[in-house]
Order: structure tokens, then C-alpha cells, then sequence
């Protein structure tokens, strides 16, 4: 599809939510011994990276690798987990890294797949939100931005694999 891309929200902004979200997530899990924050590939990574080293304390990171949307622009609601945690996550504290959540078919499915593990408790965090496209009900507990209905990409977000490495975030624009 051509297409352009605008700028919907800046490196500076990103930066600013980040802090906010971190101070929100350390308050959270001050009395936390081994929290373990849990991304999800590949869109997550680049929020990971930079949130993880934000929060203090004993905090170990480990990733899942899912995907429903391949190459498309709407969920295929078919969630494929691609690669599972390495840890055990029974008895821990755990908190779902994620960068968006659209239908939310995605995040319905990890948390119904990691709470069966029984976790002592079980977050998620976003940094993106965009309630008018939800098909499935998710409690997210830490949310950035709540965005409108537009297709997203940058810092870690891809159409088609392409910008995942724009630093700020955009949305596309199609063109005829
Ligand atoms: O709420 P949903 O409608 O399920 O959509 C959100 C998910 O879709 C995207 O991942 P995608 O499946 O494209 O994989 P990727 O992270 O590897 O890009 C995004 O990173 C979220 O994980
Ligand atoms: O807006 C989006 N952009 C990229 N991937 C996505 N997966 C769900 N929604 C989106
Ligand atoms: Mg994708």
C-alpha cells in the first residue's frame, strides 16, 4: 500500500511518559523482591529497554514472542506464541510489557496462558491504547498514551516490518 507517515507523538514525549509510567511501576512494586517484567517480541523491545532501566530494585526482564498481525493491518485473531518465557513464573510478581493494544485478542491470550501458571500477581503495562478498536475486554494497569483509531508505528512498531526504528511515533497516512 503507499503511504506516508506523520509524526503523532515526539521523542520528548516519549521520554516524559516514560518517567511518569516508571515512577507509577516503582511505587507499585516498592515492596516487590524479584519482580519479573515480561515483553512481548518484537514490538515491545524497544520499550522495553528503555523502561527497564527505570525501574529499581531486583528486576529481571525475559520475553514472549507472539504475533497475529503479520504483514496486515487488522488482527488475524489467530495469536501465535512464537517463543514462551524461559522463567518459571509461579509465586512472582509479573508485569506485562507491551506497546500497544489494539483489539486486544493478544493480551487476552498471554494473560489466560500465564495466569494458568499461577503467578503471586499478574500487571500489564502499555504504552499505547486505542480503547476504540478493543473486541476483547483486557485490564491493562499502566497505561502512556490513549490514542485514537489509527495505524501506529515507530519506536519498536512496525507496518510490514518496516519503522521499527524510528525514535518517535507516527501513524500512517494511506495515499491513492
Ligand atoms: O491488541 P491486538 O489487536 O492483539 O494488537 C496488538 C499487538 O499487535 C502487534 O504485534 P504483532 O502481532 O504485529 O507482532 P510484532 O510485535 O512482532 O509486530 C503489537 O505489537 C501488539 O503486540
Ligand atoms: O496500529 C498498529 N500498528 C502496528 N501494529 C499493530 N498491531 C495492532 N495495531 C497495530
Ligand atoms: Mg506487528
Amino acid at each position: 500500500m503507499k503511504h506516508t507517515i506523520e509524526e503523532m507523538i515526539s521523542v520528548k514525549e516519549i521520554d516524559a511518559k516514560l518517567d511518569e509510567l516508571a515512577e507509577r511501576i516503582n511505587a507499585h512494586y516498592k515492596d516487590s523482591e524479584r519482580l519479573l517484567m515480561v515483553g512481548l517480541l518484537k514490538g515491545s523491545a524497544v520499550f522495553m529497554a528503555d523502561l527497564c532501566r527505570r525501574i529499581h530494585g531486583h528486576v529481571e526482564i525475559d520475553f514472549m514472542a507472539v504475533s497475529s498481525y503479520g504483514n496486515a493491518m487488522t488482527s488475524s485473531r489467530d495469536v501465535k506464541i512464537l517463543k514462551d518465557v524461559q522463567s518459571d513464573i509461579n509465586g512472582r510478581d509479573v508485569l506485562i510489557v507491551e506497546d500497544l493494544i489494539d483489539s486486544g485478542n493478544t493480551l487476552a491470550k498471554i494473560r489466560e496462558m500465564l495466569m494458568l501458571r499461577e503467578p503471586k500477581s499478574l500487571a500489564l503495562c502499555t504504552l499505547l491504547d486505542k480503547p476504540e478498536r478493543r473486541e476483547v475486554d483486557v485490564h491493562v494497569d499502566f497505561v502512556g498514551f490513549t490514542i485514537p483509531d489509527e495505524f501506529i508505528v515507530g519506536y519498536g512498531i512496525d507496518y510490514a516490518e518496516r519503522y521499527r526504528n524510528l525514535p518517535y511515533i507516527a501513524k500512517v497516512v494511506p495515499l491513492d
